[in-house]
């Protein structure tokens, strides 16, 4: 069924993760859109279109028909960019932190957040999704359980970025009360992004936290992270599955599952514009 290209050599993605280790600061390489229309279209379409990049190893049987049920074009993804791009007037910044859903602040533009367990790259891709905007401080870490409280940041005045405390290992001991509330009560939310390591594949605790979210009847998407740790083999194994279990145990989840790597940009220009788009910031030339 599955067509596997040779492994590739890790070197240079070791390099760089060494180097960003080291100095904590995310490489910038393709942080712009501009950047990635630069490069030759092999590599531009596995940036750009991580997911679609994955179904010329396929076997020609797979539909691969939800691979592209948000397909924007190259000129849709420059314009959602403009969003994360700060200026004098369009201010992108951290705004608050919270623990209890009455501190949360009242925020009237939409807003969207990231959950997903402990370590799996989620204030890694806040970071990487606000490249653009160096000044705004999303703090990492390899020990999991770092984000200790939701950290909200403010798009200018189109969206809310919310970044939350993990699940699992070293989650907060008041992460029920917080994430679960925040989740059924926010009324502005309009997605949840259920982060899943891409090299690991979906966990038990991730399946529990699908069953919560189809609970509560809000919409989520599942994106699979750190995808530039895993072969193309893996990638395509983890994919599968995931869209098996989609298709048979869930009915609020996008069918479409994003793939990202917040270390080289991989599908960040895509989410940018799809976070635009749910958020009710950019409408689609293609559809
Ligand atoms: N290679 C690679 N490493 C990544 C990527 N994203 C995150 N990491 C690493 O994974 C580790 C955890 O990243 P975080 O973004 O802090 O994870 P988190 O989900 O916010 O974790 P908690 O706040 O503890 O829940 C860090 O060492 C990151 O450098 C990625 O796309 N590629
Ligand atoms: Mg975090």
């Amino acid at each position: 069924m599955l067509r596997l290209p040779k492994p590739r050599s890790l070197l240079r993605t070791n390099c760089l993760f060494q180097r960003y280790v080291a100095t904590g600061k995310i490489p910038t390489k393709n942080a712009s859109f501009s950047e990635v229309l630069q490069l030759q279209e092999k590599k531009l379409t596995g940036v750009t279109f991580p997911l679609q990049d994955l179904e010329k190893y396929l076997d020609p049987s797979v539909n691969t028909k939800s691979f592209y049920i948000f397909n924007p074009s190259c000129n849709d993804i420059y314009r959602a960019e403009a969003i994360f791009r700060p200026s004098d007037k369009h201010v992108i910044d951290y705004f608050t932190s919270a623990v209890r859903m009455d501190h949360a602040p009242q925020l009237l533009p939409p807003e969207v957040c990231f959950i997903g367990r402990s370590n799996v790259g989620k204030s890694s891709l806040l970071k990487a999704l606000f490249s653009l905007a160096p000044e705004v401080e999303v703090r990492v870490s390899k020990t999991p359980g770092h984000t200790r409280k939701m950290n909200f940041f403010k798009v200018g005045k189109y969206f809310t970025l919310v970044d939350m405390p993990g699940y699992g290992y070293r989650s907060p001991k008041d992460f029920v009360e917080m994430v679960e509330a925040y989740l059924q009560e926010r009324e502005n939310l309009k997605r949840t992004f259920l982060l899943v390591d891409g090299l690991v594949g979906i966990q038990p605790a991730d399946k529990i936290a699908v069953e919560m979210l189809e609970e509560f009847g809000i919409p989520y998407v599942l994106v699979l992270t750190k995808i530039d740790k895993a072969s193309k083999g893996i990638l395509i194994k983890n994919v599968i599955n995931i869209q098996d279990f989609m298709k048979k145990q869930t009915n609020g989840c996008f069918p479409q599952p994003f793939l990202v790597s917040s270390l080289h940009y991989h599908g960040v220009h895509l989410l940018r514009s799809f976070i635009a788009h749910v958020t009710g910031n950019l409408r689609l030339t293609t559809s």
